[in-house]
């Protein structure tokens, strides 16, 4: 997994850092880790009033855009709200109201910064489930720091805003149900044990195993468990990390070898301690899967199915990488040192195997040194992805209880499946390490343009290589408007300067509309050329395919609609600036 946001699981960029395959898995994972871009609360020592600021951390990365996206907004990255002493209906929603708007400004990632839409005001509901959750819960915080602080008469203002806080985010998280089917009857002996070997070794869990359709094991509530309660809590020393690879008699080999990452050395570990009776580990490694089905192991007609899309490329490059990895290792280590490394036990599917655990069960954990690893962490591994989970931040040991702590962000009833959020991850990755699509609309799906390809008159003045463009379902953005069409604003801004660099602003002028209109045209005719690129959906033969190849068309069905939204947009946007153009002409020629 990935994610450990301050929080999540983590994708780990196992073997190396230098893969593009890996670099998409760290920069979820610094995500979690990163400094959440919190909010502040801060009080009045007036007597009626109570003050809950919310400030931007100016350690987030992103902090400027932010700050100008509030502004843009009429909203301060400092402003500040007066809670009062006794609270009506009314003003709770309208103050909830505006922390929201502020929150998710201050949660959202440079994806969803992309893709914001500063004209919209008011502004757009929401960006996406992780947004929404990250905002609501970082309000649920900002209030309880207050509470710790306030007076008797201010705590029930509090109170009652935390309240509500809950119900927006129960309301909001009884929007998105994840269709599972659990299977019913199938033994869960194996996981049984190992919850056993956990509980006796200091694990706490709500939570038990069951199978479900599609996507193997997944954790299901124990009890009603509601925002802030403790799922999952997993002492450091039941976490399978570098530590255990210094016991082991492979570190002075492997610490010998130049450049070599800890995850390389824990990969390396892992394909021997699974052979070893007397591991501490042995009841965690006995449940873990013959195969992983994730996209490196897709086979060839999977990949031949993929001709067209992005996933291709990922999925080589991340093979013919790891490949390369191997190959620099092995057999010389085998050679060189058979005792250490038994021939049978690195062969290259071995080796692929345990790189798709790493891939698909790794979490970046921060310990209390500071210091950042890719670990496995038996029964937490148990834990399936949603687009909106119940658990989004986890990747930090508690320093004093010693632990891992899976708090829940959204409320889960008995019975219900709790999920985890793996990362802000596109649906290639999740298909490149994971092995599976997720439900629901993955609003970090994005279809990436070289525009340094792009023919005719944006050929080498688009964006001077500042900016990576890219287009993403156009479902997700409200503004359908003239010089927006719900695309995006960074990318046609660029080909607007391309098209005229004389171009400044979006004035309804003949000239400009002019200009507009090549744009669009331009941009169809390359979203075209890359639907075609795709192909007929209808020779996509499912009938009796195997898994991978039905992922590889799902995916293709997925990128299909990104492009018809694509097209479609630029197509009503023609219609739109033509109208206009013809307004214009009529005036002109009236004038
Ligand atoms: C960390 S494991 C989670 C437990 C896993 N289901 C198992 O049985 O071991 C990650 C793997 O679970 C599966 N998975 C996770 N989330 C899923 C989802 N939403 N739908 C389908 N499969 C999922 C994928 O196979 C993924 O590689």
């Amino acid at each position: 997994m990935k994610e450990h946001r301050d929080d999540d699981k983590v994708s780990t960029s196992l073997v190396s850092s230098s893969s593009s395959s890996s670099s998409s898995s760290s920069s979820s994972s610094s995500d979690l880790l990163s400094p959440c871009p919190v909010l502040h609360s801060k009080f009045l020592l007036d007597e009626d009033d109570l003050l809950l600021e919310l400030k931007m951390s100016e350690d987030d990365p992103l902090f400027e855009k932010k700050k100008y996206i509030l502004q843009k907004k009429g909203l301060d990255h400092m402003e500040q709200v007066y809670l009062k002493g006794t609270a009506s209906p009314d003003w709770i929603i309208t103050t909830l109201e505006s922390l929201l708007q502020r929150a998710r400004t201050i949660q959202l990632n440079e994806l969803e910064l992309y893709f914001s839409d500063l004209a919209v005001y008011p502004p757009a509901e929401f960006y996406s489930p992780r947004n929404e959750l990250e905002a609501l819960n970082s309000i649920l915080s900002a209030i309880k720091i207050s509470v710790s602080c306030a007076t008797d008469k201010k705590i029930t203002a509090l109170e009652d805003l935390h309240a509500a806080t809950l119900n927006l985010i129960r309301d909001f998280g009884a929007k998105y149900r994840d269709d599972m089917n659990m299977i019913a009857n199938h033994s869960c002996d194996k996981e049984n044990q190992l919850i056993h070997w956990g509980v006796c070794n200091g694990v706490k869990t709500k939570l038990h195993i069951a199978y479900f359709e599609g996507a193997g094991r997944g954790a299901v509530a124990l009890e009603d468990l509601e925002v802030g309660d403790v799922a999952l809590e997993i002492p450091v020393s039941n976490i399978i990390s570098e530590d255990l690879v210094f016991e082991s008699d492979m570190h002075p080999v492997l610490a010998s070898i130049d450049g070599i990452s800890s995850e390389t050395i824990m990969l390396l570990w892992s394909m021997k301690e699974k052979f070893n009776n007397n591991s501490r580990f042995k009841i965690y490694f006995d449940t873990l899967p013959e195969t992983f089905n994730t996209g490196l192991s897709f086979g060839l007609d999977a990949i031949t199915s993929l001709e067209g899309t992005s996933l291709l490329d990922k999925i080589v490059e991340a093979k013919e990488h790891l490949r390369s990895q191997y190959e620099e290792l092995f057999p010389a280590l085998c050679s060189r040192y058979p005792a250490i490394f038994p021939p049978e036990m690195y062969t290259w599917e071995q080796f692929l195997w345990a790189c798709e655990l790493w891939y698909s069960n790794g979490m970046r954990v921060m310990f209390p040194d500071g210091s950042l690893r890719t670990c496995l962490i038996p029964i937490a591994g148990f834990l399936n992805h949603s687009i909106c989970p119940h658990i989004l931040r986890y990747g930090r040991v508690d320093p004093t209880m010693k632990s891992l702590k899976f708090t829940m962000s959204r409320p889960c009833k008995v019975g219900d499946q709790c999920y985890l959020g793996y990362g802000n991850l596109p649906t290639s990755d999740l298909i490149t390490f994971y092995g599976f699509i997720p439900q629901g609309c993955n609003t970090s799906d994005v279809i990436r343009l070289d525009i340094s390809d792009h023919e005719s008159s944006c050929e080498n003045s688009m964006n001077s290589g500042q900016q990576d463009h890219m287009v993403r379902g156009t479902w997700n953005s409200h503004n359908r408007e003239i010089f927006y069409y719900g695309l995006p604003p960074p990318l046609l801004e660029d080909l607007r300067e391309a098209q005229c660099p004389q171009h400044c602003t979006n004035n309804l002028t003949l000239g400009n509309l002019e200009n507009e209109i090549e744009v669009l045209e331009n941009l169809r005719s390359t979203f075209d050329a890359l639907m075609d690129v795709l192909g007929d959906p209808a020779l996509d033969d499912r009938t009796n395919c195997c898994w991978d190849v039905k992922l590889a068309f799902d995916f293709k069905d997925i990128e299909r609609g990104i492009l018809s939204s694509v097209i479609a947009s630029c197509d009503d946007g023609i219609y739109l600036v033509k109208e206009e153009y013809r307004n214009c002409m009529t005036e002109d020629i009236r004038g």
